[in-house]
């Protein structure tokens, strides 16, 4: 006799009960103050779409959007005001603010911070009490909040992802030589038609040492590049693909294949209106039409420029209660696995999705919008008269 076929849904939530044991005191504490119903555990997982036709159809149409930081005032003195502090923590990237709680903020002071996230590409505040419901709520100010067809979920809260490492690993174990997927520099859903803006991750329990996150500017890479070697990548497309696989619906003997999407590979930020280079090691599969030996030849060399400058990047210690919300569309990130799943690192995270990208040869870089430019590089890309040095060196 054949033997009876599982109820997957049954499978589910099994699962999803022994995960909850895991789950850290102080987290299940805070879930639960929050109203979170953890009795059919924790976290939801979705049922995973099996075939690329059908995650194609998620969110395929164009939606409005319109940036918050668009709308801000300039000054952001509503935000900045209200602030007991405000520390650029390097000269290029990353900011922290103190004495204010992100639940509370006023619509004007959520503008300014979505300007201050475009500006600065990551914006930290620790010791936030906010519980899923008002983070997604924060979220839906930023844009769509993305619901991910895979990814685990607070129960009752889709659009808010769970990312708790000690998870993924039991499934997928890490180590020191290989450490799992967000251990590499990567830009959050770069696949979809509209790809994600601001991210918004909240730790509620982190590491004493280690677990640290990096960020990288992409308007700084850009920048790093000579003003020639720009007009090369000014307005070429690349494709980027999905970090999770699916199977091809018409084709499922060619294994698991990945959801493409073709964008420009230097995009303009709709509120700053600056350059930066958008590409990431992780899911640029190759730039449209050059051959792939070229392809790979100027994406290594973007990936390397982006990766290696320590001083267009930012690493960031977490303590307890953080949250940090950083901009997909002007960097990319790389979670450190350093303390190997020997303490619990747990946060909830919402994406909001963002414009389709685009480019604007006229638009400047930060440097030059930001009056920064040095003598040599205004000469270089044509500002001034001069003489004609070459800038290469
Ligand atoms: O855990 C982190 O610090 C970041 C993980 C990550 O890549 C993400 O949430 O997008
Ligand atoms: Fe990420």
């Amino acid at each position: 006799m054949a033997p009876a076929p599982i109820d997957e849904s049954i499978v589910d939530v099994v699962e999803q009960k022994k995960d909850t044991l895991k789950l850290p005191e102080s987290t299940r504490e805070r879930l639960i103050k929050a109203g979170v119903d953890l009795s059919e555990g924790y976290p939801y997982r979705p049922s995973k779409p099996l075939y690329l036709q059908d995650v194609y159809k998620i969110r395929g149409e164009e939606r409005e959007y319109i940036d918050a930081g668009s709308r801000a005032d300039k000054s952001k003195k509503n935000l900045f005001e209200a602030a007991s502090k405000v520390t650029d923590l390097t000269a290029h990237i990353g900011t922290e603010i103190e004495g204010l709680q992100l639940k509370d903020l006023t619509p004007e002071q959520r503008d300014e911070l979505a300007l201050l996230i475009a500006e600065r590409s990551v914006v930290f505040f620790r010791n936030q009490e906010i519980t899923p419901q008002q983070q997604l709520e924060l979220g839906k100010w930023f844009g769509e909040p993305e619901v991910h067809p895979q990814t685990p979920q607070v129960p009752g809260l889709l659009g808010v992802t769970v990312i708790w490492p000690d998870l993924f690993a039991t499934e997928r174990p890490a180590s020191f030589r290989k450490p799992g997927g967000a251990s590499s520099w990567h830009s959050d859903l770069v696949h979809e038609k509209q790809p994600a803006g601001v991210t918004h991750l909240h730790n509620d329990i982190v590491p004493p040492i280690g677990g640290d996150t990096l960020w990288a500017s992409g308007y700084g890479a850009y920048e790093k590049l000579s003003p020639d070697f720009r007009k090369i990548i000014d307005g070429k497309l690349a494709v980027y693909r999905s970090a999770h696989p699916y199977l091809d619906r018409e084709n499922p003997s060619a294994g698991p294949q990945f959801l493409e999407r073709i964008h420009p590979l230097v995009r303009v930020h709709p509120a700053t209106g600056w350059k930066a280079l958008w590409v990431n090691r992780a899911m640029t599969v190759r730039i449209v039409g050059l051959d792939k030996a070229e392809s790979d030849l100027i994406l290594g060399y973007l990936y390397d420029v982006y990766e290696k400058n320590v001083d267009i990047q930012v690493r960031f210690k977490w303590t307890p209660n953080t949250s940090v919300l950083w901009d997909n569309r002007i960097t990319i990130h790389n979670a450190s696995w350093d303390y190997a799943g020997k303490h619990p690192r747990h946060g909830n995270r919402v994406t909001s999705l963002a414009e389709v990208p685009y480019f604007d040869p006229n638009a400047p870089t930060r440097r030059q919008a930001l009056g920064l430019l040095d003598e040599e590089e205004k000469e270089a890309l044509g500002l001034i008269a001069g003489d004609a040095k070459d800038f290469s060196l």
